[in-house]
């Protein structure tokens, strides 16, 4: 059965990291089915759901969202794709979420994007977000080809609103003490895979190799 065995990873690392952008590569080369917290979140305060309501101050302060309500959430969405291979972004932030996580899944692989803080802290507030895809842009890296709207569907792009400074500060903090015990976890299980850089492009070749040492053909989801 190992030919056809499911694929299951984790993409870690600090807000702004790349996470989105490789992700996208990721989906793109690999065809995992990518989920992404944080987009699901948005798409809840974006439809106003009841959830979105509730986790709105949290997410726009720089805050975690509590561990039952995320991991009740994304074990759900996996449920529905038992037969997928999967890469989970944003998602464990904590020890936890990872307890919870491990309890329903083996996780393959975690892929850790290492970037400095001060890079990424230049980075977030000159980030543009599609809602609806997730899909990210950057003023300086990444363009839309019309300043404001998506490539793919001409809609509008959004600055995220927990995408200011100070807010930054915060996520950088709540990332270090909260999210990276959850690295130190992963490593003493011997998955953990991490990538140093300050470039997505310089470090992006390197998770496309170590994917493909990891996840011959046989692995992927049927396109
Ligand atoms: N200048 C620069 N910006 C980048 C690079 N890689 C990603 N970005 C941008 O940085 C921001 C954060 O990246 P994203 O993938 O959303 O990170 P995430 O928060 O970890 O998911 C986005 O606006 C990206 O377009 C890079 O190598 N250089
Ligand atoms: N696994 C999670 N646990 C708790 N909160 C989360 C989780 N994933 C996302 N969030 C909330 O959503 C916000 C945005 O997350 P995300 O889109 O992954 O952004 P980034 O990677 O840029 O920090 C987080 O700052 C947090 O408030």
């Amino acid at each position: 059965m190992s030919l056809h065995r499911i694929f299951r990873a984790v993409i870690m690392g600090p807000p702004g990291s790349g996470k989105g952008t490789v992700s996208a590569r990721i989906t793109k080369t690999f065809g995992l089915k990518h989920i992404s917290s944080g987009d699901i979140l948005r798409a809840n305060i974006n439809a106003k759901t009841e959830l979105g309501l509730l986790m709105k101050s949290c997410i726009d302060q720089g805050q975690l969202v509590p561990d039952d309500v995320i991991s009740r959430l994304i074990l759900r969405d996996l449920r529905a794709m038992e037969q997928n291979s999967w890469l989970l972004d944003g998602f464990p932030r904590t020890v936890s979420q990872a307890e919870a996580l491990d309890d329903a899944y083996t996780v393959d692989t975690v892929i850790n994007l290492n970037v400095p803080f001060q890079t990424i802290k230049e980075r977030l507030t000159s980030r543009w977000t599609h809602l609806p895809s997730g899909r990210v842009y950057n003023t300086d890296f990444n363009p839309p080809k019309v300043p404001g709207l998506d490539d793919v569907t001409g809609e509008p792009l959004v600055q995220r609103d927990d995408d200011t400074p100070g807010t930054v500060t915060r996520r950088l903090k709540s990332y270090e003490t909260q999210t990276e015990p959850v690295l130190e976890y992963y490593r003493s299980k011997g998955v953990l895979q991490t990538f140093s850089g300050t470039e997505t492009n310089k470090i992006w070749p390197h998770v496309e190799a170590f994917l493909h040492r990891k996840l011959p053909t046989a692995n992927r989801n049927v396109a």
